[in-house]
C-alpha cells in the first residue's frame, strides 16, 4: 500500500489482508491441504486380488505383486498375498517386484498420468487431452487373430472374406505371456473396469490392463462408466483386455506376419493386443466380442448410429468407416443414442458403448456443432495437429494422419439420451460414400434390396481408418462391418430382414459420397444437403413423395425433396460426360455383382423365398 508522505513514498509490507493466514507450518502441509480425501474405491470384491489373478503368468501360476496408487505417492506398500503355498521367492526374479496398479482413475487423474508418461501427451485449447498413437494411426485387420478351436471351427466364419485368421491355442497363450510379462515388468499398470451394453439385461463386464494413461482415458469414454457402487460389486469380469500395444509381437512366432498382433481368445475370453497403441483396436476388438455373445441370445449387433425423434421414431445408421454415422446420428433436433456400436433386441435397440468416436478431419464448428463443442476437458483428441504456443488444433492438417479422432463421453452431445436405449426402429439407413459418383443421394429400398445392398456392405473406403489405404477405393464389407462380424454374415442378414419385417421399418440407401462425376472429377456431397434428405426420411417426408425407378441398380429415388435441388437427385444429371456416366454405371454394377457371388450360393434365414428376392434385388444389366 502507498501512501504520501511529504513527497516520500513509504510502502507497507504487513501481510495485512482481511483474510486470516493459512494454517500451514511446511510447504509440504499446505500442498496437503489442496486436496481433499476422496473415498477410495472400496475393495467389492477385493479388485487387486483379482486384477492380480487377471495378471498371472500361465507359466508361473501366479500373479504379480500388486499395489494400489501411484509409485510416486508416498505410501507404503501393501502387497497382495498372491503365491501360491508352493511358491518360492526365488522362483522368478518378477516375484520379488511390485507393480503399482491405478484403478478406475478419474479423467483428471489420467491427463496428469499421461504428461508424465510421455512427451506427447498436452492439452489443447478447449482443454481436450492431445496424444499420439505412435506408427498406428488406424487399425490393423490383417494383424487379427482369433482362437481356432474345436467350437469356434464349427461356429466362426473362416475363409475368403471372412476378418477371422486363425491362430492356435498355444500361440495365443504365449502372446499372452509376452504381453503379461511387459506389462508386469513396468513400474505402473492402468485397470480400467467397466460395462458393455446399456441394456440392463445382457450388459458384459470388461476389465482394460494397459500401460499407456490415454488408452486408460480412451476406455473410460468409450465403455460404460460404472456407478462406485457397482464397481464395489463389480466381481469378476466377463472379458479382459491385455494390452500391450507400446511392446512388439514377435514376427517369428507362429501366425504372425508383422509386429502388431491383435489375438482374441472366445474360450478364454480374452484379448492381447501387441505392437499397435491405436486406440481403436480395443473399442472395435470388444465389438467383435459381441458380435459372437449377442447373436446366440437372439439379439443383433449391429455398426450402426443410432438417433430418436422427440416423438421416439428411431433411425438406425449403418456404414463403414468415414461414411457419416457419428456425423449424421449427431443430430442436433434428435436425442442420441450412440454413433457407432448398437444393439437391437426384442425390447428394443441399446447402444454397446459409453461413448463416441468421432472422426475430425477437416471438423467445423459450423457443420458439426455438437461435435466441436465436445472436444472438450476430458476428451481425447488422437494425432491431430495443434499450434505450439496456442494450442489451438488445426483440424485440415493431415500430417500425422488423415484419420484424426475425438473420443469422448456421449453425455458431452448436449441431447444424448441416457440410458442410450430406444424402441424398435422405424427407419434403417445405409450409408455409403460413392467415390464413384453414381449411387444417388437417396432411395427408398424394399427388404430385399435393404438386404442385398447390407449384405454387400459397399463403401469406398476414405484414406486412413484402416492402415495402408491412401485413397479412396471401392470396398464390400459384408454387414457394414466385414471386420467385426463373427459368424457368416447371412446369420447378421436374416436377423435383420426377421427384425425390420416384424417391427415394420423401411430402408434407405443414403450416398454421402460424390456427386458430378466420381472421386477427382465430382465433389463429396455438401453435408448440410444429406441432413435435408435425412430430416426427410425421419419426418415421413419421403414416405409419400414421388418416386422413379434408376437404370441398373433398379433404385426408386425421390423427384424433390425440400432444401434439396432437384437436380441432384439422379446423379445422370450432374454428369458433364453421359457417356462416362453410363461407363462407370456398369463398372459399380460389375463390382456389386462380382462381390455378391459367394454369397449367392447360402440360404438367408428360413425363407428360400426371401433369398431369391435379395438375389434379384442387385444391378440388372
Ligand atoms: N455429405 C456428407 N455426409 C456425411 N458426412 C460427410 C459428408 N460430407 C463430408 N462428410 C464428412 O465425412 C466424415 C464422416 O465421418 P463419420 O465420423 O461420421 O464416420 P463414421 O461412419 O462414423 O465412421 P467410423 O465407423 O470410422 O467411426 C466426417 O468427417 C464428415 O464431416
Ligand atoms: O474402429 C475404428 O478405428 C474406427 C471406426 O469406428 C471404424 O473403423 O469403424
Ligand atoms: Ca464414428
Ligand atoms: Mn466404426
Amino acid at each position: 500500500m502507498a501512501s504520501p508522505n511529504g513527497g516520500v513514498t513509504t510502502y507497507d509490507y504487513d501481510d495485512s489482508d482481511s483474510a486470516a493466514p493459512v494454517r500451514a507450518q511446511t510447504i509440504e502441509e499446505l500442498h496437503s491441504l489442496q486436496r481433499k480425501a476422496a473415498t477410495a474405491i472400496k475393495d467389492g470384491a477385493s479388485p487387486l486380488q483379482s486384477i492380480s489373478a487377471s495378471l498371472a503368468s500361465l507359466a508361473r501360476e501366479y500373479g504379480p505383486n500388486l499395489v494400489k496408487g501411484d509409485p510416486e505417492a508416498k505410501v507404503a506398500p501393501v502387497p497382495v498375498k498372491h503365491q501360491q503355498a508352493s511358491a518360492t521367492i526365488a522362483s522368478s526374479d518378477s516375484s520379488l517386484k511390485f507393480t503399482h496398479v491405478l484403478y478406475n482413475l478419474s479423467p483428471a487423474e489420467l491427463y496428469e498420468q499421461a504428461f508424465g508418461q510421455k512427451k506427447s501427451s498436452f492439452i489443447t485449447s478447449t482443454g481436450a487431452l492431445a496424444t499420439l498413437s505412435g506408427a498406428k494411426t488406424g487399425r490393423s485387420p490383417r494383424d487379427k487373430r482369433v482362437v481356432k478351436d474345436e467350437t469356434t471351427e464349427k461356429e466362426l466364419w473362416w475363409g475368403k472374406g471372412s476378418p477371422n485368421i486363425e491362430m492356435d491355442e498355444r500361440q495365443f497363450v504365449i502372446n499372452r505371456e509376452r504381453a503379461l510379462d511387459y506389462l508386469n515388468s513396468l513400474d505402473k499398470v492402468y485397470v480400467n473396469d467397466q460395462f458393455l451394453n446399456w441394456d440392463p439385461e445382457n450388459r458384459i463386464k470388461v476389465r482394460i490392463i494397459t500401460s499407456r494413461a490415454y488408452h486408460a482415458l480412451f476406455m473410460h469414454n468409450m465403455c460404460i462408466r460404472p456407478t462406485e457402487e457397482e464397481l464395489e460389486t463389480f466381481g469378476t469380469p466377463d472379458f479382459t483386455i491385455y494390452n500391450a500395444g507400446e511392446f512388439p509381437a514377435n514376427r517369428y512366432a507362429n501366425y504372425m506376419t508383422s509386429s502388431t498382433s491383435i489375438n482374441i481368445s472366445l474360450a478364454r475370453r480374452e484379448m492381447v493386443i501387441l505392437g499397435t497403441q491405436y486406440a481403436g483396436e480395443m473399442k472395435k476388438g470388444l465389438f467383435g466380442v459381441m458380435h459372437y455373445l449377442m447373436p446366440k441370445r437372439g439379439i443383433l449387433s449391429l455398426h450402426s448410429g443410432c438417433n430418436m425423434g422427440k416423438e421416439g421414431d428411431v433411425a438406425l445408421f449403418f456404414g463403414l468407416s468415414g461414411t457419416g454415422k457419428t456425423t449424421l446420428s449427431t443430430d442436433h433436433n434428435r436425442l442420441l443414442i450412440g454413433d457407432d456400436e448398437h444393439c437391437w433386441s426384442d425390447s428394443g435397440v441399446s447402444n454397446i458403448e459409453g461413448g463416441c468416436y468421432a472422426k475430425c478431419i477437416d471438423l467445423s464448428q459450423e457443420k458439426e456443432p455438437d461435435i466441436w463443442n465436445a472436444i472438450k476437458f476430458g476428451t481425447v483428441l488422437e494425432n491431430v495437429v495443434f499450434n505450439e504456443r496456442t494450442r489451438e488444433v488445426d483440424y485440415a492438417d493431415k500430417s500425422i494422419t488423415e484419420n484424426t479422432r475425438a473420443a469422448y463421453p456421449i453425455e458431452f452431445i448436449p441431447n444424448a439420451l441416457i440410458p442410450c436405449v430406444g424402441p424398435h426402429p422405424k427407419n434403417v439407413i445405409l450409408l455409403a460414400c460413392d467415390a464413384y459418383g453414381v449411387l444417388p443421394p437417396v432411395s427408398k429400398l424394399n427388404l430385399a434390396q435393404t438386404m442385398y445392398h447390407f449384405i454387400s456392405g459397399y463403401t469406398a473406403i476414405v484414406a486412413g481408418t484402416e492402415d495402408g489405404i491412401k485413397e479412396p477405393t471401392a470396398t464390400f464389407s459384408a454387414c457394414f462391418g466385414a471386420a467385426f462380424i463373427m459368424y457368416h454374415p447371412t446369420k447378421y442378414a436374416a436377423m435383420l430382414a426377421e427384425k425390420m419385417q416384424k417391427y415394420g421399418a423401411t430402408g434407405w440407401l443414403v450416398n454421402t459420397g460424390w456427386s458430378g462425376g466420381r472421386y477427382g472429377v465430382g465433389s463429396r456431397i455438401k453435408l448440410p444437403y444429406t441432413r435435408k434428405i435425412i430430416d426427410a426420411i425421419h419426418s415421413g417426408e419421403l414416405l409419400t413423395a414421388n418416386y422413379k425407378k434408376t437404370e441398373v441398380f433398379g433404385l426408386e429415388i425421390p423427384t424433390g425433396i425440400d432444401g434439396v435441388p432437384s437436380e441432384i437427385l439422379d446423379p445422370v444429371n450432374t454428369w458433364t460426360d453421359k457417356g462416362a456416366y453410363k461407363e462407370t454405371l456398369l463398372k459399380l454394377a460389375g463390382l456389386f455383382k462380382n462381390n455378391f457371388e459367394v454369397f449367392a450360393s447360402y440360404k438367408i434365414g428360413d425363407d428360400s423365398s426371401l433369398t431369391d428376392q435379395i438375389l434379384a434385388a442387385g444391378p440388372n444389366f
